[in-house]
């Protein structure tokens, strides 16, 4: 077979550098079908190599051996280095290179400007008005002013309609009166709050003359620019650590009657004018959409999680040789392994799928914004809300137990921080939860299937958005041989049944007197099952589009079986329900195993260098275990001996306590 992982290197671990040269494809050309483009592929690599030039960002301390005091220092000299590189690594502005630049440098446990790129800026971008742009953007982007998203409260999170911060108007002095009347109020979770932001979007309650508009979103300094020294009538700090993300500063926010000018309510589809009355914006959830444009990004972020987890698992199990197979005179690799190519390599299909997903949903919303923005045309903001909705919840859910199997599937040394492992799970899960608890959701999503099984119902299915067209499908027996269409067929059936029978069941208890509100809490189980067949056959048929728009031949064939995979896997995971509803049958159930088994023996040669097409640098990789040259014992070795605990022979706690404590049982 030909050598197509370029970047072979002789003093590599020859068992990686045997798995490299048996790819059957150029991970080149597969990185650009993973980023999307030829020229972003290789600008990646370009701003990888200017990043390895730099000697201020190599070698950095271990990030395990650091306190979070460390790691948020540590964090603000890389960026403060890369302010002094910015224009000679990235295009200005270009929101993809900057957040593969924060990737490679920074990594994953967050940083002050990553709520600034990714909810701050762009909240100004969608909410602003052309004025308001002029006076922060501008400032925002050249990065004189560090900004984040302050939403959520201490006593709510998912129900907005209840934060109780509020903005009332003065219309003697033109301003707001910021105000956190009860201890609930406070601001709790906004990352970059605690100690860094000296700005935040604020999202309050609007008040007019005692009538309450709901939440809307506020530009509000937060501190002196010059001493960083929060203003009179700000309470701020950080919340403690947590789970993960520990380089960040997740903060408290509390107001006390603090006064901001009438102009930093965010203008662009609402106004207020100085007598007070208000002009209502064109949708009523316009003020939500920096929430969409995150969860947008989310099946693309969270795929990229799980594949630094898989590179690691998939790396390790290529150099780990473990036990036999024909041959007594060699242990295997661990890859070779049917159980641990059934752990790793469906969540390999599902990266793909995930990433391919995230692609298109990007896109959706840059369409979106634009067309609000420029024609004020919502029309496709319900239809995102409750694609993103259904899609965030569904990939972080499987992310966070992919990145479970790829820990295990690493032994011992998957729990061993030296992995990375457990910090990428940490940062990983923190996506079900945040943007909309996964239930919740879920559940939005559910509404929007909900509407249209109805229209369905009162005989109008023309009535229907594309992505709902397969509710109207009929019942059709499928031959599975046939190919990827086939499987669509089947899922379609199944996300269909579970979506009408959801339906059914919220109606019976309606007629059966229970308000709509409480007939939904008695079907919510059934409901969410709904939302996540019905988002996992739109993640299937886009890994089915991207697979069949490639070009390169050899490419296609190793994504087809790693789609091959992935159509046998997701089939398989919900038979249950085909086989409740008589869709497949017990002989097509065997047909779908043996399929998924062959597919992995098929996708072994071909696993290590589906992973490298990543092209993540050690140093964004932060894995001992997972490095390219895959010398994993030697690398762990010099880690341990790394650690602070053996920087000295005897520790101070053996001296006070073990020895004392030693002594005195001898008396
Ligand atoms: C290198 C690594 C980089 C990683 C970097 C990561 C950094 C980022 C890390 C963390 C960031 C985290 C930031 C946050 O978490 S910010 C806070 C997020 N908070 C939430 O998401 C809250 C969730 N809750 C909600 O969104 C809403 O409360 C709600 C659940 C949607 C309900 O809203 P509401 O009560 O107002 O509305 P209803 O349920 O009554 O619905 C009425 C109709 O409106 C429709 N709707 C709701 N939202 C939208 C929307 N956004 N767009 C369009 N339509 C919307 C809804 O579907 C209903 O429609 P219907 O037709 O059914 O009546
Ligand atoms: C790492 C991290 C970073 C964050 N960053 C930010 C940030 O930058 N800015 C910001 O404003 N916020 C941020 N948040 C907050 C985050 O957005 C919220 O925590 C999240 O939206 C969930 O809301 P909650 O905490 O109120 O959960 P809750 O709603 O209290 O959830 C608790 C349980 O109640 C259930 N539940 C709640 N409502 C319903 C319902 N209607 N139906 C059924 N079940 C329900 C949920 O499913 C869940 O099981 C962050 C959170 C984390 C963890």
């Amino acid at each position: 077979m030909s050598f197509l992982n370029k970047e072979i290197c002789d003093g590599d671990n020859p068992d990686l550098t045997e798995e490299r040269r048996t790819a059957t494809f150029d991970t080149d050309r597969m990185a650009q079908v993973i980023y999307g483009s030829e020229k972003f592929a290789a600008r990646r690599r370009q701003i990888t190599k200017s990043i390895s030039r730099i000697p201020a960002l190599q070698d950095t301390k271990p990030l395990a051996f650091m306190t979070r005091e460390e790691k948020i220092t540590e964090a603000c000299r890389e960026l403060d280095v890369l302010s002094d590189h910015w224009e000679q690594l990235i295009y200005v502005n270009d929101e993809e290179e900057a957040l593969h630049l924060h990737r490679e440098v920074i990594g994953m446990e967050g940083h002050p400007f990553a709520l600034h790129e990714t909810m701050f800026i762009p909240t100004l971008v969608s909410q602003a008005s052309d004025e308001q742009q002029e006076k922060w953007l501008g400032r925002a982007r050249k990065r004189e002013i560090i900004g984040c998203y302050a939403q959520t409260e201490l006593g709510h999170g998912s129900n907005l309609r209840k934060l109780e911060t509020t903005a009332t108007y003065s219309p003697s002095t033109q301003e707001f009166i910021l105000h956190t009347p009860t201890i609930t109020a406070l601001k709790w979770w906004p990352g970059a709050l605690g100690k860094s932001s000296n700005y935040a979007i604020v999202m309050a309650d609007l008040v007019i003359k005692n009538k309450s508009y709901g939440p809307h979103p506020f530009i509000v300094q937060l501190r002196d620019e010059k001493t960083h020294q929060p203003l009179p009538g700000i309470t701020v700090g950080d919340i403690g650590p947590k789970m993960a993300f520990n380089g960040a500063d997740n903060g408290f926010l509390g107001f006390d009657h603090f006064r901001i000018p009438r102009g930093n309510l965010l203008m662009r589809h609402n106004r207020v004018e100085p007598d007070g009355s208000y002009l209502k914006p064109p949708h009523a959830k316009i003020g939500y959409s920096s929430m969409v444009k995150v969860r947008s990004r989310m099946a693309m972020d969270q795929g990229l999680f799980m594949a630094q987890a898989l590179v690691i698992a998939v790396r390790y199990s290529a150099v780990r040789r473990q036990g036999f197979l024909e041959d007594k005179s060699q242990e295997v690799k661990v890859l070779d392994y049917q159980t641990q190519q059934h752990r790793l390599f469906p969540s390999i299909a599902r990266v793909y799928a995930f990433i391919f997903c995230g692609l298109e949903t990007i896109q959706l919303y840059e369409k979106l914004i634009l067309d609000v923005n420029k024609n004020g045309d919502t029309s496709g903001m319900a239809d995102l809300h409750s694609l993103t909705s259904g899609l965030k919840s569904v990939v972080t859910h499987f992310t966070g137990q992919g990145i479970e199997q790829a820990r295990m599937a690493c032994g011992g040394h998957g729990y061993s921080m030296a992995s990375y492992i457990s910090e990428i799970y940490g940062v990983a899960v923190a996506g079900c939860t945040y943007e909309g608890e996964n239930m919740v959701m879920l559940l939005q999503c559910a509404r929007a299937l909900v509407k249209a099984v109805e229209l369905v119902e009162e005989g109008h299915p023309e009535k229907l958005s594309p992505m709902m067209a397969y509710l109207t499908k009929p019942s059709v027996t499928v031959d599975l041989t046939v190919g990827p269409e086939a499987y669509v067929k089947i899922f379609q059936l199944i996300a269909k049944k579970q979506a009408f029978k959801a339906t059914e069941q919220l109606h019976k208890f309606m007629v059966a007197g229970d308000s709509r509100d409480v007939a939904w809490n008695k079907s919510a189980v059934e409901l969410t099952k709904a939302s996540r067949l019905h988002t996992r056959l739109y993640i299937l048929k886009t890994f089915i589009r991207r697979v069949e728009s490639i070009t390169d031949i050899s490419v296609k064939a190793a994504l087809t079986d790693l789609l091959n995979l992935h159509l046998n896997y997701e089939l398989l995971d919900v038979a249950s329900y085909a086989l409740a509803d008589g869709i497949m049958s017990s002989t097509q159930m065997d047909f779908i195993k043996n399929q998924l088994y062959s597919s992995l023996e098929k996708i072994r040669p071909n696993a290590v260098s589906l992973m490298d097409s990543f092209q993540f640098s050690d140093l964004q990789l932060r894995s001992v275990l997972g490095r390219r040259d895959g010398h994993v014992y030697q690398n762990l070795f010099e880690w341990a001996k790394s650690s602070p605990l053996n920087q000295s022979e005897v520790l101070p706690s053996v001296t006070q306590y073990l020895k004392p404590m030693m002594e005195k049982s001898k008396l």
